[in-house]
């Protein structure tokens, strides 16, 4: 079968592209239960540049076509933060929880109206011979007072998706990968990937 790694250590996105890719009879391998993968820097700007620094490295170390994720919540009312500082919002040891508490706090006094927000998703495929390709995808919703729902990881709990009626973490792994930004950057992605191989 065709097989393509999946540049990440996210334990929630690897299980999430498992299911995505079943669709789309290609084998995924992913960097979570490798020891030694490296952990590539994200200084980029955007999270289309962090997708490309993830993808191009690991590309060049192992020789094969490659994708990364690289994505976050964007928040109008904090100016689009935490944006591509998602992961590491509350701190670099990136605790998803403190990450929650942390926008919860910044978000107290903010009334429902003003709350609106979007996770965004760049995917970016990379490998020998190719130019990398980038693609994106974006789900929009309101943050939460609270949080809602033990499903997903991230900020899925804070995360109510307009397109549901529910929070991301409400939200079975089909329903969610039937409306979320990264399903919807893969679909952007599927003509790339039948012209791979
Ligand atoms: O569907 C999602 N549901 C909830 N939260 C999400 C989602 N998608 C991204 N997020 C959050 C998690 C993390 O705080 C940040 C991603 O950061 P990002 O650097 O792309 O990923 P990461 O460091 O966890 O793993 P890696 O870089 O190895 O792929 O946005
Ligand atoms: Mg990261």
């Amino acid at each position: 079968m065709k097989q393509v790694i999946i540049a990440t250590k996210n334990r929630g996105k690897a299980r999430e592209f498992e299911t995505l890719f079943s669709a789309l009879d290609v084998e995924i391998l992913t960097l979570v239960d490798l020891d030694d993968a490296p952990d590539v820097e994200e200084t980029g700007n955007s999270f289309e540049e962090n997708a490309t620094l993830k993808a191009e490295e690991i590309s060049k170390i192992t020789g094969q076509i490659v994708i990364a994720d690289d994505s976050g919540l964007v928040i109008d009312e904090l100016d689009g933060r935490p944006g591509i500082f998602s992961a590491r919002y509350a701190g670099e040891e990136k605790n998803d929880e403190a990450n929650i508490d942390k926008v919860l706090y910044e978000m107290r006094e903010v009334p429902e109206e003003k709350r609106t927000a979007r996770f965004y998703c760049a995917l970016a495929v990379s490998g020998p011979n190719m130019k990398t390709i980038v693609v994106s995808g974006t789900c929009e919703g309101k943050i939460l007072f609270e949080r809602k729902g033990t499903n997903g990881f991230g900020y899925d709990p804070i995360f109510y998706a307009t397109a549901a009626g529910k929070s991301m973490a409400e939200m079975s792994s089909n329903e969610k990968n039937e409306i979320s930004h990264r399903a919807a950057a893969l679909n952007n992605l599927k003509p790339v990937i039948e012209t791979l191989f």
